[in-house]
């Protein structure tokens, strides 16, 4: 493997000849990507181009769906994530996942944040009180919700829910942050802290965020890969993707030709 750690120096996770499979249905088609570590890669595309199932691979979320059949190489640092040693809860740790709709469990707040470290064995107070507030300071939600933290979540608003799911995937210090279309559920305001958060938290962590949103991929993504049909169809810098797309298909999408 010595050869190909050396080629991936550069990328968190490398996607080589990526193909799924629901059932009949070839969803991924041969994708090859570098996801770049620091950094916040976009991913854009119609509607069922495959965008999600990408995403969700590279938790190994797809374990849990029935008739799922993949081919190809999936690593992070190196290492392959389908690989015989690799436990996915600790995959899973490693790289969080946040949905679309703000999804907080039934609890209040601190239990929320502190729910994966104790699934992790955590069980001292002052250390969990430490991972809580360091946490909700992190998703940019600590002062606004400091004295409610003991209230259930769900009276929290939306986008406050949506950045409470955030700090609850960085209480257990994860490496890399998937996000389905994490704002296309919140109004503008939310929309905008959101932004702004993950802008801060690349400097920490590796981000790759699906968004149907042109001009959030153009705000905040370095790189974007553009999804067609199960295929990625370009990959580069934002600011070129936007600016000088290479593919006409990519244009046409862009410029709001389709999709
Ligand atoms: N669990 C599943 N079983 C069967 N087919 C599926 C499943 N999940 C997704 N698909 C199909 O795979 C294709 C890709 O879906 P996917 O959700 O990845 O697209 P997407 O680009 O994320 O779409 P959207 O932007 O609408 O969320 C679609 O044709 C979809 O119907």
């Amino acid at each position: 493997m010595s050869i190909q750690r050396s080629s991936f120096n550069m990328s968190k996770i490398s996607i080589q000849h990526l193909n799924l499979w629901y059932g009949e249905k070839h969803a991924l088609k041969d994708t090859n990507l570098e996801i770049e570590e620091n950094k916040i890669t976009a991913f854009i595309g119609p509607s069922g181009c495959g965008k999600s199932t990408f995403l969700k691979t590279l938790n190994r979320m797809q374990d849990y769906v029935k008739g799922v059949r993949i081919e190809g190489l999936v690593s992070l640092d190196g290492e392959d994530i389908f690989g015989k040693g690799v436990d996915p809860t600790l995959l899973r740790k490693k790289v969080g996942m946040v949905f679309q709709q703000p999804n907080p469990f039934p609890m209040s707040v601190y239990d929320n944040v502190a729910y994966g470290p104790r699934i992790h064995g955590i069980k001292n107070k002052k250390k969990l009180d430490e991972i809580v507030e360091k946490s909700l300071k992190s998703a940019a939600l600590y002062d606004e919700i400091k004295d409610r933290l003991h209230s259930s979540a769900l009276g929290l608003s939306g986008g406050q829910q949506q950045r409470l799911c955030i700090a609850r995937t960085l209480a257990v210090e994860p490496e890399v942050i998937l996000l389905d279309e994490p704002t296309s559920a919140l109004d503008p305001i939310s929309t905008s802290k959101i932004e702004d958060l993950l802008m801060e938290l690349k400097n920490k962590y590796t981000i790759v965020i699906v968004t149907h949103n042109m001009q959030q991929a153009s705000r905040i993504a370095d790189k974007t890969a553009f999804f067609l049909h199960g295929e990625i169809i370009e990959y580069g810098d934002t600011e070129k993707i936007f600016s000088f797309p290479e593919d006409k298909r990519t244009e046409d999408y862009i410029t709001g030709r389709f999709g």
